[in-house]
This record gives C-alpha cells, structure tokens and sequence, in this order.
C-alpha cells in the first residue's frame, strides 16, 4: 500500500467552489499536492497515468476560472481526468478506481455532476460542448462549455466536424487543445508538425498581451475584417490559421504547468466577447513523476507499481497473450508475402504492430485516431492489389462501420481485419467492450467472420486471411493470455466456413464460438458427470456458418446450446435463423442460445464479468439442465 502524500491543502479541498475560495498564489501548491495524490492512487488502482499528471496544473485552473459544474467540462477521451475526480467529490474514491463497484477510469454522466459527458473513445469532446453551447445559447441560460481534447485526439476527423460547426457557439464554447506531443505512442501526420511550429514559434503567450489583443478585440463587425486580418496575420506567425480558418479564435501557445499564466489566460477567455476560443495549452505527459516522464509511453497505462522506483508489478509469467500471437503470425506472412501491409489506428502497442513495424516499417501505417480513414485506407491498398490487415481493436472498429460496409463489404475488396479485444475486456468496462462485432458484421454479405478459441486457432485464422482474397474477412480474439496449448509449427490454411467437432457424444450439443471453447469444455464435464453426453464443437466461424455441421448436430441432438462472448445478433441468432429456415425445431429440438446480456456492463474483473454475464461453465450447465429439465443430479423433474 503506497503511503499517502501529505496534502494540506488538497485536504481542504473536496469541489472546486473550495478551489475558487483559495488566493491564486496557493494553486501550485495544490498542483502539487494533487499531482502526488494521482500518483499515489494509481500507484495501488493501476490505470492511466500518464495524461493525468500531464494536466493537473490544467485541472486547477479550469476548475478555478470556470463556474464547473454550471459551466460544463468535457474531457475527450476522460483517460486523463483522475485529477478532476479527486477535486470534484470523489477522492474518497479514487482508489476503488477501474475495479468492480468502483470509479469508472472515464468520465462518466451517472458518476457526478462534473462529468456532463461520458467518455473513452476520442475526439468527442468538442462535438458534445457544442451542444452543450448552443442548448445554452437556445435557452439563454449562462454557462459556458469548454472541451479539453489531446492533441492524438485531434487527429480524428469527427474533431474537424465539429470545429467546422463551432461558429454558431461564439463565446459559450471554449477548445483547450492539451498539447503534450503524444498520442499513446508519438503523435503522427501533419498536425503534429503544425503544432510543433506553434510551440516553436517562439516563447510562450504572455497573458497580458492577450489581455490586450481581446481588449481589441471589437465585436463591431466594421472591426471584425480588422481583427481577422490581425489574427490572419498572426496566425501566419504563429500558425494559429489552421484553427482561425475553422471559425476559432486562436490563442498560444501557453504554457500548461505555469498555473497563475494559465489561469490569467483562462479568465481573459472567459470574459472575451466573442469566440469560439481555441487555448493551445502545452504540457508533458507524465508531468511530475521521473519514471513516467522517461518512458517512452509516458506511462500512459500501468498497472500497480512502486512510486519510489517506479518499477511496475510483473504479472507472472503465463501464457502468450492473443495479442502477442497475432503480431508473430502477421509477421510469419509477411516474410513470405510482400503485399502483406499492417494498418493501426494510433494503437501499435495494444496491437501488437508495433513489433510488426520492427521487421516491415514501410508496411506498417500508423494512421492517427482515424479508424474511418483507416478502413477506407485499407480498402484502397486492396483494391491496388495488397493485402491489408487492418489492426482495430473490436470496439473501435465500430467508429468505422460505414466504411466498412460501403468501403469493403459492398465492393467485396479483401480488406483483413483484427480485431483484438474481442468480449468483455476488464477494467476499461462497457466503453471498451467488444461485444458487437459479431452482430455487425455477420450480417454483412461476402464478410468471412471468424473468432479464434485459443491461440493455436488464432495462428491457423490469420494464415487462413492472409490467403483468402475473394473477399473481406475478419477474425476477433480477447484481451489477455491465450490457454498455454502447444502453438503449431506450420500455420494450418482453414476451410473457410468449416468448424470442428472437439469432443463427440450424442446427447447434448454444445456449438462454441471463440474463448469460451474452454468453458464449454468444463460444463461438458460436468454434464458427463451426469449421466449426460456431450458433444462440443468449436464453429470457427460465425459467417459463413458450417451449415451441413449444424444441421448434423441439430439433428441427432436432444439439446443444442450456442455460447459465444457476444451480444445477442451474433452467432445464435444466426444458428437459430438456419434452424428455423429447414425446420431443424420443428422435431422437438431445445435449441438454447448463451451470449452476452443486453447491458453494458461496468468495470471489473474480466473472470467476474463473464460470471456476471452468465457465460461461464456452471452457466452452460444450468441451461442445458433446464432444457432437460432435469435437476442438478440429472433426475427428470417430475412434469408439472
Ligand atoms: C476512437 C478511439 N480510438 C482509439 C482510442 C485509444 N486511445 C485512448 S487515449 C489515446 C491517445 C490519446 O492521445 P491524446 O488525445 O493526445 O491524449 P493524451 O493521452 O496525450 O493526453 C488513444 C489512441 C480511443 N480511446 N478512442
Ligand atoms: C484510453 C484508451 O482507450 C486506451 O488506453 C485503452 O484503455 C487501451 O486498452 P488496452 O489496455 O486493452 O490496450
Ligand atoms: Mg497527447
């Protein structure tokens, strides 16, 4: 248990009013004394580290400026608001962080007044403030919104839409660009180097002389074409045009870390006539803490760690994690295929592309936060003869589905797509849950969906893409370790749409979809123990379904049960429309379907969340009982 900080006067503060009561020369010492406070609690919760201490100083000041919770603050991505929580009621808390029943490592609307807007997936931000703005506006109720976006962040596209939008909120909307040259790896495209011109361009922006240029700043529109060309000329010197020419009013670069600089800057923004504003605050992610401020990650997501050396919990070994496997299969096809390239959405770590890029940089696209431009990206690489796998993590991916069905799926152009942590996903909770994939894209035709049971399958599935060109594919595996089974020499090409009998019986059927194989393994066990034959098959693929091996099963079966960690409109839905479709029900069958519930589930563990979920062997066990209805001990219940 790491010892607490001594933190006088953050202990004075519980909401940001208290903040407000202080002398702007006491808030470094809050900085501080916050800072230390993250640090310590992430050091025994785990989590995301790096951002937050990048905007503790930020943190101060907005809440200090700015009437919160009146005026609304949206954090985009929310991965960096711990500091706000621990300032806004919740510090008593914030070591229950990302656990089961704990504080969400987001922001989150039903956690507290503060958080006016959910987060986690990026880029958000400035599209909700701006409703947030103009229901103002409409209403003529007082309150400003302000978005806090990162500068990975402003690499999507839906951040553009947004800005292009802006206009209508004149001065109800403030943009802090939190500039800490950093996305979860090294920023990448143009942007970065527009912003590093910025921040180069000279010292940072002195409050006073914003002071004076807003003071100038009329809003007489005989003064408007002066002020814009004096911003125009500005920008020219300070780059700030890109955001002028979409309607902000720039300023910086500031200084994120000098608080009273940053608070004097806030206060002539918020008073400004017009707007909307774009404050480009610089900072560094991993502020204040030497092990997070020399990583190469800026430890950006930890887990629990030792805040004197920093060094972090080793998890003991285990198996290789589906992530790992995946980035060596890939590489295994690429030596032998050049036109194998790999595409990540600002992700090369969470991956696995980052290893891929060590052996192919020039086939390795990093593309920012852009997973719709990453999609369509690819589906240009494949229509020129490539062969792309797209890299996005399964709830990502759902950012993209229009390309995915307007790009790929409907110009049939064989696009790959790995989609990692695939089903419940732990501590990142219903935000990161890849529960859909299965859903939207089995019912997409000419797609090959296919979802890995351990890792040997995992290798088998990304050789079986790598060859498959007739068309678009796509294979789901879960965070974390694989089961430890041996891995295959040769990667084995799979015939497309064909599953696998694991373990034959003749009374029970149980059809499994991915990772849970292994717990259907255990309830067939347990039902064998009961007097009860089983069969397990493992389907292999989602789409196209193995239909002669269904029909098969669903025949000679009493009870059939499909299990899969999906929501519903996955493989069941799928098994049960072919059921339904040849009458395979009509003989009497008890066909039963087990996916995941129809909630989002909160944080926690993953094992709890599958308990949670209903998806773990007892569970598969129960249903079939059931279906028999036969009790625990295999005895027929009496018929009511
Ligand atoms: C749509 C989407 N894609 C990818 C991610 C994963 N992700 C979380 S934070 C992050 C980097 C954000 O960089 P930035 O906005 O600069 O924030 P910083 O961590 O530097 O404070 C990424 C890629 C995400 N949350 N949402
Ligand atoms: C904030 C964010 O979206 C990422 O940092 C995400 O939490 C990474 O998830 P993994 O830890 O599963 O890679
Ligand atoms: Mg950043």
């Amino acid at each position: 248990m790491s010892d607490r900080p001594e933190t006088p006067l953050l202990d004075t503060v519980q909401y940001p009013d208290d903040i407000r009561k202080l002398d702007r020369n006491q808030l470094p010492q809050l900085a501080e004394e916050l800072r230390q406070e993250v640090i310590s609690a992430v050091s025994v919760t785990g989590g995301h580290l790096g951002a937050g201490l990048g905007v503790v100083e930020l943190t101060v000041a907005i809440h200090y400026v700015f009437d919160t919770p009146n005026d609304k603050l949206i954090w985009d991505v929310g991965h960096q608001a711990y500091p706000h929580k621990i300032v806004t009621g919740r510090r008593d808390r914030i070591r229950t962080l990302r656990q089961g029943g704990g504080l969400s490592g987001f922001t989150k609307r039903s956690e507290s007044d503060y958080d006016p807007f959910g987060a986690a997936h990026s880029s958000t931000s400035i599209s909700a403030a701006l409703g947030f703005a103009i229901a103002n506006k409409l209403s003529d109720s007082p309150g400003k919104a302000i978005a806090v976006i990162g500068d990975g962040a402003m690499s999507a596209g839906m951040a553009y839409e947004a800005m292009n939008n802006a206009a209508a909120a004149g001065n109800r909307l403030v943009v802090i660009l939190n500039d800490n040259d950093m996305s979860i790896a090294p920023p990448v495209g143009s942007l970065r180097n527009s912003l590093a011109r910025l921040v180069s361009s000279g010292k940072y922006l002195a409050p006073r002389r914003l002071a004076q240029k807003l003071a100038r700043a009329m809003p007489e529109p005989l003064h408007v074409a002066a002020r814009r060309m004096e911003e125009y000329a500005r920008g020219l010197v300070t780059g700030g045009t890109l955001f002028d020419e979409l309607g902000f009013y720039y300023v910086g670069p500031v200084d994120g870390h000098d608080v009273r600089a940053l608070v004097e800057v806030l206060e002539n923004v918020r008073d400004a006539p017009e707007g909307p504003m774009l404050v480009h605050v610089v900072t560094k992610k991993g502020k204040g803490y030497g092990p997070a401020e020399s990583a190469a990650d800026k430890y950006h997501g930890v887990v629990k760690f030792d805040v004197v050396s920093g060094v972090q919990a080793k998890a003991a070994p285990g198996a290789p994690s589906y992530t790992g496997v995946f980035a060596k299969a890939l590489i295994g096809e690429a030596e032998r295929d050049d036109k194998i390239v790999a595409i990540t959405a600002a992700m090369p770590s969470g991956t696995g592309l980052d290893k891929f890029e060590e052996k192919f940089p020039d086939r390795t696209f990093d593309v920012g936060i852009a997973e719709q431009h990453a999609v369509t990206f690819a589906a240009g690489l494949a229509a020129q003869g490539y062969r792309p796998f797209c890299a996005i993590y399964s709830t990502f991916l759902q950012r993209a589905y229009d390309q995915v069905v307007h790009d790929v799926a409907i110009q049939n152009l064989p696009v790959r797509f790995a989609m990692d942590r695939a089903g419940l996903v732990g501590a990142d909770g219903a935000t990161h849950a890849g529960s859909f994939d299965l859903a939207y894209l089995c019912t997409l035709p000419n797609f090959v969906v296919m979802a890995a049971a351990d890792e040997a399958e995992l290798v088998h599935m990304v050789h079986t893409m790598a060859l498959h060109d007739s068309g678009p594919s796509a294979v789901r595996y879960p965070r974390g370790e694989g089961r430890g089974i041996p891995m295959p020499e040769i990667p084995e090409r799979l015939a497309i749409g064909k599953g696998r009998i694991v373990k034959q019986g003749n009374k029970v059927a149980i059809l499994s979809l991915g990772t849970r194989l292994a717990e259907a393994e255990k309830a067939a066990e347990q039902l064998e123990a009961k007097g009860l034959s089983t069969t397990v098959a493992d389907l292999r693929f989602a789409k196209p379904l193995d239909e002669e091996l269904i029909r098969k099963l669903l025949t000679t079966h009493e009870v059939a049960v499909t299990v899969e960690e999906a929501s519903i409109g996955g493989l069941g839905a799928h098994v049960l429309t072919l059921a339904s479709d040849e009458g395979l029900v009509d003989a009497g069958l008890k066909i039963r379907t087990m996916r995941l519930p129809d909630t989002f589930q909160d944080h926690d563990k993953p094992e709890k969340q599958y308990d949670e979920a209903g998806l773990n062997a007892p569970h598969i066990v129960e249903t079939v009982l059931k279906a028999l209805r036969v009790n625990s001990a295999g005895v027929e219940e009496v018929r009511a």
